[in-house]
């Protein structure tokens, strides 16, 4: 029988509209043939640019102009340029548990990374104050990976610290942040910014298909002039292709259509599974982080070990991630085994099924 996939990594493609995008695929091709030559901005492309300018501003409350847009195929790219923005012996510290692979990144660029804890309001500002580092990278509207939204207040909090001194930044990494339940959206930390101290990130990955390789970072002016000194002769990682689809599938209207039809599934998966998490599961579990994006966290409460619940989850055909990997330097103490749970990949149908399998492969 079937796989039934709970990876946080994935988008459901089945319920992408591929002809709509092959439909803005042709008009490009139509009547832009001749942008197809046009790899020397290395910023991307103008008119994209705009396009992805006014989709933000829109939706996040992010306050930029097009020229200080970056695209990039995917984050990795775009942490790579801004380090190299910033004098080599700058100080990176990040959120443990955290996205390891930027933590891996930054490490084998030779960048000095520090991590820091959590507190049940995402990142603890009394640990950065400690580690005094240059750069704090976040992800504060679901952090990676346990899905905590950052409050308002602490968001100043931040800022603040950044103000205190000349050379501190605060990266923003607002991967996951099309999908929000229950509350509205919170708009990005960079919009309350007026000090020119957050470098906001984005990305296509998880509103279109993490394949598309689209992503984007905003530089504040002092950063842009920097950027345009050192990388004038650079050229842009995204496909010339995709941008331009990219650019008329967001002005033809088709973006929103698709958000808006994504989040009404997305809604009533993530509802689904969470009732027959609590119906199967009980207080043997704890879920978390569930406010927003395409993955929660859960922890379960059982003698079993981790290893011994990933093997039983191969066995019973569920594709399954744990917490483990985004431990970056301490363990956390440990409630119990504790896993990110996605369901962007879960059809409606196959939600109980899963669950089931999940229950015997945790106290089967
Ligand atoms: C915290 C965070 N910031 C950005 C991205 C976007 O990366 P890119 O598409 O390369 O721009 C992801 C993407 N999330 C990963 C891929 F879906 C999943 C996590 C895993 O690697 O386990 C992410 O978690």
């Amino acid at each position: 029988n079937h796989w039934i996939s709970f990876s946080h990594m994935a988008t459901d493609t089945m319920q992408f509209p591929f002809d709509r995008w092959v439909h803005c695929e042709q008009r490009v091709i139509k009547h832009s043939r001749e942008q197809m030559n046009n790899i020397k901005h290395p910023q991307g492309l103008y008119s994209v640019r705009e396009s992805i300018c006014r989709l933000i501003s829109l939706t996040r409350g992010v306050k930029c102009f097009p020229e200080q847009i970056v695209l990039g195929a995917g984050t990795h790219f775009l942490m790579q340029m801004f380090i190299r923005l910033i004098p080599e012996n700058s100080t990176v510290s990040m959120e443990d548990p955290g996205y390891n692979r930027i933590y891996t990144f930054l490490k084998n660029e030779q960048v000095n990374v520090q991590t820091f804890g959590l507190d049940d309001k995402g990142a603890s500002i009394s640990d950065i104050r400690r580690l005094n580092p240059n750069v704090v990278y976040i992800t504060p509207s679901h952090q990676f990976p346990t899905g905590r939204l950052m409050p308002i207040a602490r968001r100043v909090q931040l800022l603040n610290w950044a103000m205190e001194s000349n050379f501190r930044y605060i990266l923003e990494d607002d991967y996951d942040s099309e999908f929000k339940y229950e509350s509205d959206t919170i708009p990005a930390l960079q919009s309350l910014d007026t000090f020119e101290k957050v470098i906001y990130m984005g990305c296509f990955s998880k509103s279109l298909m993490p394949g598309l390789r689209v992503s984007y970072m905003i530089l504040p002016q002092h950063l842009l002039y920097v950027f345009r000194k050192k990388y004038a002769d650079f050229f842009q990682s995204c496909s010339v292709l995709t941008q331009l689809t990219l650019q008329e599938f967001i002005d033809s209207g088709e973006y929103q259509k698709h958000i808006k039809r994504m989040k009404q599934l997305y809604q009533e998966r993530r509802e689904m599974l969470m009732l027959a998490l609590e119906t199967r599961f009980g207080d043997k579990m704890k879920i978390e982080g569930a406010n927003a994006g395409l993955h929660f966290r859960i922890t379960f409460e059982t003698e079993r070990t981790t290893e011994h619940i990933l093997k039983r989850a191969k066995e019973e055909k569920i594709e399954l991630y744990s917490m483990n990997p985004f431990y970056l330097t301490n363990p956390e103490s440990n409630q119990g085994p504790s896993f990110v749970l996605g369901f962007a990949k879960l059809p409606k149908e196959h939600i109980d099924e899963g669950v089931n399998r999940l229950y015997r492969a945790i106290y089967g």
